[in-house]
């Protein structure tokens, strides 16, 4: 469990990224920070491994508040995918996926053996990894990027927009797998994203910030769909606009159908016992 107390955040130049925020993470499930650009959400993920320190409050992992842990090995315990991987461009990618176990201290053998597991989870094909950077393309980037955040087997997974930066499909591809990969390592995972769809695809707690962090509802998508917490919610997840706003309709054939806000029918409404 990861919980933030009264965090506050001022950076030396006067910017409040993060006001009096606090929150409850909870073990193995994925928690997603969604916010407008600005709004705080990188500055909250890099305090939990200690690459922007609080202003004020505290932050624990399992009770240990992170102030007390040396910098260096709480980032070494943590995984972190960035944007855009990340990624050492003048290592190959079996050198960049064992950094932080040669850090750590396994030996060479044992760190290429694990290097090459991690890259089979995520889907890469083995060939790959003697490959640079550059000659992958941006989804195959990002999965080194989720392999090397996970080599040494952390129970917490920070993601920075870790999507960003690819075209859609890739991107619908990546979720889909994301969601596959929890489902078999139920890390304790902190995403952030400024897209409220993929928040409520691989949440099971989103988080709606608004400016400096302020928390505007927390829920699981259900719970925020079904009852926006306020009219800056409702417009934010788009309740009034496309999929989110499905109307009912009667068909010819005497079936009803869910047309979404732009009038194309979305699925049919089945009767049933759920
Ligand atoms: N090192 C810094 N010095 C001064 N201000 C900063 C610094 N880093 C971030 N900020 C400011 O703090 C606020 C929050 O930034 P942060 O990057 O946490 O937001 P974000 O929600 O992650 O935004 P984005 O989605 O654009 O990445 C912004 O106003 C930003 O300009």
């Amino acid at each position: 469990m990861i919980e933030f107390r009264s965090v506050t955040k001022t950076y030396p130049d006067g910017t409040h990224a993060v006001a009096d925020f606090d929150l409850v993470v909870p073990p193995h499930r994925t928690t997603v920070l969604v916010g407008s650009s600005g709004s705080g959400k990188t500055t909250l993920l890099r305090m939990i491994n200690r690459m922007v320190e609080p202003t004020s409050g505290s932050i624990e992992i399992d009770g240990e508040p992170v102030a007390d842990r040396d910098p260096v090995k709480l980032r070494r315990s943590i995984g972190y995918v960035l944007q855009n991987g990340g990624l050492l461009p003048h290592q190959r990618v079996i050198d960049n996926v064992t950094t932080v176990l040669r850090l750590d201290g396994v030996p060479k053998a044992a760190a290429r053996e694990r290097a090459h597991e991690v890259l089979d989870v995520v889907g890469l094909d083995a060939a790959l990894a003697q490959r640079y950077p550059s000659q992958l393309s941006g989804g195959q980037q990002q999965r080194v990027g989720v392999a090397r955040a996970l080599a040494a087997d952390p129970n917490i997974l920070l993601m920075d927009e870790p999507f960003g930066a690819v075209d859609p499909i890739v991107r619908a591809e990546l979720q889909t797998e994301t969601l596959r990969l929890q489902q078999e390592l139920h890390k304790t995972v902190v995403f952030v994203t400024h897209d409220i769809d993929e928040a409520f695809l691989l949440g099971d707690q989103v988080v709606i910030l608004e400016k400096s962090a302020a928390v505007a509802q927390i829920g699981s998508p259900s719970e925020i769909i079904e009852n926006p917490a306020s009219e800056f919610v409702a417009s934010f997840i788009g309740v009034e606009r496309g999929a989110r706003a499905l109307h009912t309709r009667a068909t010819d054939q005497g079936t009803t159908v869910l047309v979404d806000a732009n009038g194309r029918t979305q699925g049919v409404l089945v009767e049933d016992d759920r």
